[in-house]
């Protein structure tokens, strides 16, 4: 078990390169499997979740390279039969992809239940409704999801609410369906208009991706091609708030400044100058804050996925913040964390009450997710004295170095083994 300690009150400042994003990564690897030929994938993130996506997909038989740079060449020739173990699948939440992939290349599909952070229910019945409506028959039975149609066929589909998973899941089965399936209430992360930009480069005729209503319509074969993943936005962000919170003067290099909006917002309404130039932000401040309120909804909304790193921000900022959870509804196991650095934060129903305090004090505390696990992480950058932060395996599921990315910024923080 390794562990990361802190040694915070050190402002940061220089540049930091941010990874691709995790969420585009993780459905862009089952998405090659979709293809005829090699499949080329760049800009890939560095981190737990592509390795082991990586390693599923070879159990299955495909043969795959990931070098340094992130780059994958993926041959995606599988056994369909060759069913990946609980063991894999449960180590991340995208394993669903799978599903949507098969199905339409196969016309069956048999997968165990996915895993990922632990934040509340996560039902998958939006992308089983998906599957059914374009014809699959859906059984599950002792923790394994199975899928088959002899022919998918593509059908108008009205998601109940709006979810990512189902959203890319469904755009992947239809890619191979015959004829049109129409997604209304679709989600529009940046990571959906990624995906409909990768399958349109194998050959694929996905339009309206970014809107919440995407017509897919299905090809018959999908070829081979190369394609850059998008910058994290979530990582992005998490380093604009660890800046805004610990003070200094960053610059968030190679993002998209749009995907950053919602965070923009919030950053400056608390009072941290962002400036926004080409594939960067800057983001300077005196590390003293005002109380804000952040509601996280789906995207063009504050995402949920950095609604923790904010709570950590917001700790210390002057007067009263509330944080409004909308997505997951136990997102919120941080708090105890923080409390024991010396925050004082209420959770009332899907709100978390933050009265700000004037400064964290260093504690030994536990990442209980990833995105928890950033939050742990700010906090110890804005701390007096020393943190340690145990369970890191949560961090690197979906950050790339972070220890290495803060210390180029001037952040004290190692990596320790037990
Ligand atoms: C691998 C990946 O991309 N993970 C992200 C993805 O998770 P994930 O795809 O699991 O999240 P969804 O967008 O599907 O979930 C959003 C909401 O819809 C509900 N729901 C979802 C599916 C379903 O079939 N039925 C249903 O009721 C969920 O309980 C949740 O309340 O989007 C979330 C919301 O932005 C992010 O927090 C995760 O980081
Ligand atoms: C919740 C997250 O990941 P996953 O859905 O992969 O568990 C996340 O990236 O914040």
């Amino acid at each position: 078990m390794e562990k990361f300690i802190i040694r915070g009150g050190i402002p940061l400042r220089g540049k930091v390169k941010i990874s691709g994003a995790k969420n585009a990564a993780v459905a862009a690897i089952p998405a090659a499997l979709l293809a005829n030929d090699e499949v080329v994938l760049e800009n890939l993130p560095m981190i737990n979740d592509v390795r082991v996506f990586a390693d599923i997909i070879q159990y299955m038989g495909a043969r795959v390279s990931l070098t340094d740079d992130g780059v994958m060449r993926i041959n995606p020739h599988i056994n369909p039969a060759n069913l990946p173990p609980y063991d894999l699948i449960k180590k991340l939440r995208a394993s669903y992809y799978l599903l949507g992939v098969l199905l339409a290349k196969y016309g069956e599909a048999t997968i165990s239940m996915p895993g990922g952070c632990d934040i509340g229910t996560r039902p998958i019945d939006q992308h089983i409704k998906g599957f059914q409506a374009m014809g699959a028959r859906i059984d599950i039975e002792h923790g394994m999801i199975k899928a088959r149609a002899k022919q998918l066929v593509g059908a108008p589909i009205y998601l109940d609410v709006v979810s990512v998973g189902a959203t890319i899941n469904i755009m992947l089965a239809a890619s191979m369906a015959k004829g049109t399936t129409i997604i209304e209430n679709a989600a529009k992360e940046p990571h959906i208009v990624d995906i409909a930009n990768f399958i349109n480069a194998m050959g694929g005729n996905v339009k309206g991706a970014g809107t919440d209503v995407i017509k897919v319509t299905g090809v018959e074969h999908l070829h081979g091609c190369t394609h850059m993943v998008i910058p994290d936005q979530i990582e992005a962000g998490t380093f604009m708030i660890a800046a805004a919170a610990a003070g200094g003067d960053v610059i968030i290099d190679n993002i998209i400044p749009k995907h950053l909006d919602p965070i923009t917002a919030k950053l400056v309404e608390a009072g941290a100058t962002v400036e926004e130039n080409g594939d960067h932000v800057r983001v300077i401040s005196d590390g003293s804050l005002n109380q804000i309120n952040v509601k996280t909804l789906p995207y063009p909304g504050f995402p949920t996925d950095l609604q923790q790193p904010m709570t950590s921000l917001l700790t210390i900022a002057r007067g009263t913040s509330i944080i409004t959870e909308t997505v997951w509804e136990s997102r919120f196991k941080h708090v105890d964390e923080l409390k024991r650095m010396g925050a004082n934060i209420k959770v009332e129903g899907s709100s978390a009450i933050i009265q700000g305090v004037k400064e964290l004090s260093g504690a030994p505390v536990k990442a209980t997710d990833l995105r928890a696990g950033a939050a742990m992480v700010i906090a110890g950058l804005i701390a007096s004295g020393e943190t340690e932060i145990s369970c890191i395996h949560h961090i690197d599921r979906g950050y790339e170095s972070i220890e290495k990315k803060l210390k180029e910024i001037g952040a004290d923080i190692v990596r320790i083994k037990n």
